[in-house]
């Protein structure tokens, strides 16, 4: 597993605690709610040894799978969606990411070449045009910290006001860069085609929309639903442990900040997700701590609709060419991340499991272990192809219906909030989406599957 280096960086939390697997597995499977040390306990499969257990973690698998079919039933949902980021350009410097190139290289007098691109408005309007054409329910929006990007125009002059803006608040004119991405609200308008619901605006992507201002984030989100915000992901969560963060993304928002971002976007009435990403430097102490604050979270506000288990995705990282991790999370260490959520995640409806992070084959086996959620088509992807991830950037509705049939569940096409529901029957086929603006049955093809391109 991810290997030596995570003995060395000195954490405060360490996988030990006062309890017994025997009493957390008990606890777990009367659905007596968790505490952190119960979590721990069924993650490590025990901590009074190294190492994973294989008997044991049946019996946590188990219990989480029984929990599963009592909260949800048998129903595996996915969303026919699009991701559409808007720009790679990005200050943080976020140790597990490729997603990201370094700002300065798209300032117009740098002659560096790179592979990051940043879309204009209109390019990120006709993107999603073609796929709420083919169908499609939800966009998803998430991008690097441009330092030209603004909530608004108005939020462009209160930055423009100070002295010396790029060292005092992170922000560049336009006129520095090759291209304008502009703000943030006029990219959701102009990717709200048609209702669209549109899923954007992490809380890390929130606190630069108001940097430099004196805003709360409620504001914020209340001027970015105006825009055309129906839903915020709750990526940038990482791991909600300020020791662990020191070491993957010193420069990113802290754990309180994030929860404040959260609660502002619930407060302004959307919808939210929550993720972790796990599988790099932490132990299970860390993730266990992680989960404790999306369940408080969650207890507090009830806004989130689904919780993201993110595998890292290593090869292509600072973190693995530097050595902090030899790897990302073994099989084991998947299956015991999805079945703890469960468990420990009590007042969380859906679990999802992320077939970009996993495959296929992965994703499906974590369907029986406390998932009910596979995700959605997702049409195009860069966070996890960059980062050296293999497996694809599409899953069309027929393949969706038959893994799903293959184990023995039913296929449902869902909303973002899973509030509206579509069950898919195998022998009905070819399948396409039914919920989206222009959604009409007819299956999604992608540009390498289309009848176009064959001709080629
Ligand atoms: C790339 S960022 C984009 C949005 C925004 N810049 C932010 O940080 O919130 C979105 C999320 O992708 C996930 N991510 C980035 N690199 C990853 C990797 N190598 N493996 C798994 N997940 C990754 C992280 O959880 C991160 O918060
Ligand atoms: N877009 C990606 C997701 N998840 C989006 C979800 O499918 C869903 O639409 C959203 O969470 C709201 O319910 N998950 C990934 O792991 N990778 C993506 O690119
Ligand atoms: N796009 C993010 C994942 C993501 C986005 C939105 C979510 O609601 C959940 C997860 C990634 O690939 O890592
Ligand atoms: S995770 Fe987000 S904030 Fe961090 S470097 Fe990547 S794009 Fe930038």
């Amino acid at each position: 597993m991810a290997g030596p280096p995570r003995d060395d960086f000195g954490f405060e939390h360490l996988p030990e605690t006062d309890q017994s697997f025997e009493n957390a597995l008990q606890k777990a499977r009367a659905g007596a709610r968790l505490t952190v040390d119960d979590g721990v306990e069924l993650m490590t499969t025990g901590t009074e040894f190294d190492g994973i257990d294989p008997v044991r973690k049946e019996l946590v698998l188990e219990a989480a799978d029984r929990r599963r079919a009592e909260m949800v039933g048998d129903e595996v949902t996915f969303v026919a969606n699009l991701n559409n980021n808007v720009t790679t350009a990005c200050t943080t410097g976020c140790l597990f990411c490729n997603f990201k190139n370094t700002a300065h290289l798209f300032e117009s007098d740098s002659d560096i070449e790179h592979s990051g691109f940043t879309k204009s408005p209109e390019e990120s309007r006709e993107i999603v045009e073609r796929a709420v054409d083919m169908g499609i329910y939800e966009v998803t929006s998430v991008s690097g910290l441009h330092p030209a990007l603004v909530l608004d125009e108005e939020h462009r002059e209160i930055l423009e006001s100070y002295d010396n803006p790029a060292a005092e608040v992170n922000y560049k004119p336009p006129a520095v860069y090759d291209a304008d991405p502009v703000s943030y609200t006029t990219q959701l308008d102009a990717m709200s085609v048609d209702g669209v619901h549109v899923h954007s605006m992490t809380p890390e992507e929130a606190h630069h929309a108001k940097r430099g201002t004196d805003w709360s984030y409620e504001d914020v989100y209340r001027r970015l639903a105006d825009a055309g915000l129906d839903s915020a992901p709750g990526t940038a969560a990482e791991i909600l442990v300020p020791e662990v963060r020191d070491v993957i993304c010193p420069g990113k928002i802290g754990t309180d900040e994030w929860v404040a971002g959260m609660e502002g976007a619930m407060d302004a009435g959307l919808d939210v997700t929550a993720t972790i990403m796990y599988g790099h430097v932490e132990n299970e102490m860390h993730r266990v701590r992680h989960l404790k604050v999306v369940r408080d979270l969650q207890d507090r506000y009830g806004g989130i609709r689904e919780f993201v288990p993110l595998s890292f995705v290593y090869q292509n990282t600072p973190l693995y060419d530097r050595g902090l991790v030899t790897g990302g999370a073994s099989d084991d260490e998947d299956e015991l991340m999805i079945a703890v959520a469960r468990l420990f995640l009590d007042n969380v409806e859906h679990i999802q499991s992320s077939w970009v992070k996993f495959g296929n084959a992965k994703a499906l086996k974590l369907l029986n272990c406390g998932a009910d959620d596979l995700m959605g088509t997702i049409l195009s992807e860069e966070i996890t192809k960059r980062a050296g991830g293999e497996f694809g950037e599409f899953r069309s509705f027929d393949d969706y219906v038959e893994m799903i049939t293959a184990i023995g569940r039913h296929p449902v096409e869902r909303s973002t909030d899973y509030r509206t529901r579509r069950p898919l029957d195998i022998d009905d086929g070819p399948h396409g989406p039914m919920l989206g603006p222009r959604a009409d049955g007819t299956p999604m093809l992608t540009n390498q599957d289309s009848p176009a391109a064959a001709d080629d």
